[in-house]
């Protein structure tokens, strides 16, 4: 389905953003996978060539302002512009609400909303130079709609991609460009890992409507739907996939 394309995913060296590259180079896309550790990347990236498919590594930290603009020259200089661009790399540090700190709200803002932000136009302004169109997939949360204790600042973050996805969709819709987010519920990944063992962790999983959270697996059929050229007509979406999380907690 994604022969011919190049896909750039952020924060592929585990959790979600490992399968997403994994999935994408399936369906025949070279991928681009880029994060801070470049040694869980070279493992990726053996994992996908020992497939048959195509990936190379790039250092990139979210958190420095200069790193997309970085971003986008070296994959366009190794491997192309990218077609596609999953904006999957995210934090979340959680905080009560009354001490989270000036540096907390910088690094959220910085990783989970502006450098999505960046990446976002800088992809765009070369499609619409190029006259190709292009797809980007912002990965927000089922908590852009809700929140939990613990972790305000991350669910406004969350709202914020979430938002950008469509005010992005409704001004590049007429170059061909397709923004839509996508929207987990609980995953089993390392952004867990110790949110498990709080107190409003426990208390979430406690609600679940089915008792397991998701593998990162789950949400494969809902990302190629979202990158699928089929799907031209779906833009500015926000597709949740929480096995009915959302409603529960
Ligand atoms: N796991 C869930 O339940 C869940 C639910 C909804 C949304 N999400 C979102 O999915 C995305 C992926 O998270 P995950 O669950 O796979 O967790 P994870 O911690 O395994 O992955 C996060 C990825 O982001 C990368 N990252 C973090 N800071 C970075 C930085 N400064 N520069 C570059 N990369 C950086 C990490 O290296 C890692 O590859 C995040 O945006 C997260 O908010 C996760
Ligand atoms: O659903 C999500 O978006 C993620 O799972 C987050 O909610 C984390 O669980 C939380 O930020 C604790 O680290």
């Amino acid at each position: 389905m994604l022969e011919n394309k190049i896909a750039l995913v952020t924060g592929a060296s585990s959790g979600l953003g490992y399968q997403f590259a994994l999935t994408l180079a399936a369906q025949g896309a070279a991928v681009a996978v880029a994060a801070r550790s470049t040694d869980k990347l070279a493992k990726l990236v053996a994992e996908i060539e020992s497939r048959g498919g195509k990936a190379m590594a790039f250092a990139f930290d979210a958190a420095d302002p200069a790193a997309p603009d970085a971003l986008i020259a070296a994959v366009a200089e190794r491997m192309g512009v990218p077609d596609i661009l999953i904006n999957n790399a995210g934090i979340s540090l959680p905080a009560r609400a009354h001490k989270a700190t000036l540096d907390d709200f910088e690094q959220t803002m910085a990783v989970n909303v502006r450098a999505p932000w960046r990446l976002s136009q800088l992809c765009a302004a070369r499609w619409i130079d190029a006259g190709t169109g292009g797809c980007i997939v912002n990965i927000s949360s089922m908590l852009s709609t809700r929140v939990a204790k613990g972790v305000s600042l991350y669910t406004m973050s969350k709202a914020a991609i979430r938002h950008l996805t469509a005010g992005h969709a409704l001004e590049w819709a007429k170059y061909g460009i397709r923004v839509n987010a996508l929207c987990p519920g609980y995953i089993r990944t390392s952004i867990n890992d110790a949110f498990w063992e709080t107190e409003q962790g426990k208390a979430e999983l406690a609600k679940l409507p089915r008792p397991r959270v998701g593998e990162p697996k789950d949400l494969e059929s809902a990302l190629l739907f979202l990158v699928d050229p089929r799907s031209q007509f779906v833009n500015g979406e926000a597709l949740t996939v929480d096995d009915a999380q959302s409603w529960a907690i």
